[in-house]
């Protein structure tokens, strides 16, 4: 059980949740894909050709070409994506509606002359309401399920039998573990991808994580919660959010001009990012939810300094991008606050997952303007000191200071105070140990810093 549903008894009603969002994906995107006028007419051309462009599934196929609007929704539509299809067929909101009441066109547009349907009886599952029948089913819904009885009856006694010999699922909840914070410079990438990291410039660099390399070999997690800022990436100019969540279950490395770097694809975690997206937002941090998202070096440099370069990356991982780009940005009092809410949300799953979360990004660092190249390594350090011990004070240090002191880039160090957050310390536990500490200059124009918390409680 991953997300909380306290609205599965509403009557007559579906609620488009992370699940339902995960399972109706490429239907939505399918119906979505009917905004563009060619894209009409090469559906009405041939449905089934068309349909065959996209990933759905053969259940979510039958349901459109039967145009039963609760089969789409069972299947993970929603109805603002569905409505595409309606409108392909000339349809109004109000037949689409009526069509999922089992009431005919009539009937539905009398009701809502009539000041609409009661909500009295209709509130919970069980009362007397009139929405409390089955939801009207089409014939070719009614022949699927039909067809499909056999296989899911296969299926149940599957199960049943696994039951009997399999384990227990994994009784206990999800941990923080230790958090991790590093710099993010793309030359780094660059020189693990060119096979420079020998070379004197870069050697001392890689020499300052090899112990983290080991640390992590010892302590590897299951899940990783990456803060990092995506860098004019994958979220241009057109929408800009200040907090955003992967719950996709995949990541390609983006082409941030160069090609993409050839590390693995990053697996993700829906089923956590949902839970702690749910649980996040419902402790009032608006988040965007992301489905769709390609990584850039922000996120991949630092897997590559903990893990190398391995065939597969170890864990999974959970992207999580805060805007540091366009003013303006966070504060670090929110950041911090939001580490809080998010260890909140990362015990309360039902999973025994060991969650690491990094923050990422700085240290001192301006790439721009004349002021171009700035470092300030004394500063970089009294940061290190104060986020150990402590980041409640550092917290409230305003962005000027920042730039003033780190750079303009430098803003960046506010995502470490939300990965600083989610430490037992800060929820009234013991304060973490710090298993590594390391600091360079330079990368390319940046200061490089890192620190490895064990969390102790
Ligand atoms: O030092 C650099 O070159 C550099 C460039 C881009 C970044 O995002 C960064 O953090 C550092």
């Amino acid at each position: 059980m991953a997300l909380d549903k306290p609205y599965l008894d509403v009557p007559g009603t579906t609620i488009f949740d992370a699940d339902q969002s995960r399972k109706g994906y490429w239907l939505n995107q399918f119906c979505m894909s009917l905004m563009k006028a060619e894209n009409r007419e090469r559906f009405k051309a041939d449905e089934d050709a068309y349909l065959a462009e996209w990933p759905m599934t053969d259940e979510q196929r039958a349901a459109v070409r039967a145009r039963d609007l609760n089969w789409a929704m069972r299947t993970g539509g929603n109805i603002y994506f569905l409505a595409k299809l309606g409108a392909t067929d000339g349809l109004s909101f109000q037949q689409m509606a009526g069509s999922m009441t089992g009431m005919t066109e009539h009937q539905y547009r009398d009701m809502m002359v009539g000041g609409g349907r009661s909500a009295e009886g209709n509130r919970t599952v069980g009362e007397g309401g009139n929405a409390q029948g089955p939801a009207a089913q089409s014939e070719a819904w009614k022949a699927w399920e039909h067809a499909q009885q056999q296989a899911l009856a296969a299926q149940i006694m599957d199960e049943h039998a696994q039951n009997q010999t399999g384990a227990a699922p994994g009784a206990g909840h999800a941990r923080v573990t230790a958090s991790v914070y590093s710099s993010h410079v793309p030359a780094i990438g660059a020189a693990i991808d060119l096979g420079k990291t020998e070379e004197p410039y870069w050697q001392p660099l890689f020499a300052g994580f090899e112990p983290s390399k080991q640390w992590m070999k010892d302590n590897l997690p299951d899940v990783v919660f990456l803060v990092y800022n995506d860098h004019a990436t994958s979220f241009d100019l057109g929408v800009i959010p200040t907090f955003a969540i992967g719950t996709a279950a995949s990541y390609e490395p983006a082409d941030e001009g160069y090609g993409p770097r050839p590390v693995p694809v990053v697996e993700g975690h829906p089923e956590l990012a949902s839970h702690i997206a749910q649980s996040v937002i419902q402790q009032d941090f608006d988040l965007t939810i992301v489905n769709d998202l390609k990584v850039d070096h922000g996120l991949t440099v630092p897997m590559n300094l903990m893990f190398g370069s391995p065939s597969a990356w170890p864990v999974k991982v959970i992207p999580f991008a805060v805007n540091v780009v366009q003013y303006p940005v966070p504060s670090g009092a929110r950041c911090f606050a939001l580490g809080q809410a998010i260890r909140r949300a990362i015990e309360s799953y039902d999973q025994p997952l060991k969650v690491q979360i990094w923050g990422t990004g700085g240290m001192s660092h301006q790439l721009q303007g004349p002021r171009a190249g700035l470092i300030n390594k004394e500063w970089d350090n009294r940061f290190l000191d104060r986020l150990i011990a402590d980041p409640a004070d550092l917290s409230k240090m305003p962005h000027i200071e920042y730039v003033r002191e780190a750079g303009s880039e430098g803003i960046e160090l506010v995502m470490w105070l939300i990965a600083r957050g989610a430490m037992a310390d800060v929820a009234g536990g013991p304060a973490p140990k710090v298993a590594h500490r390391f600091f360079h200059v330079p990368a390319s124009n940046t200061a490089v810093g890192h620190l490895i918390l064990e969390d102790q409680a």
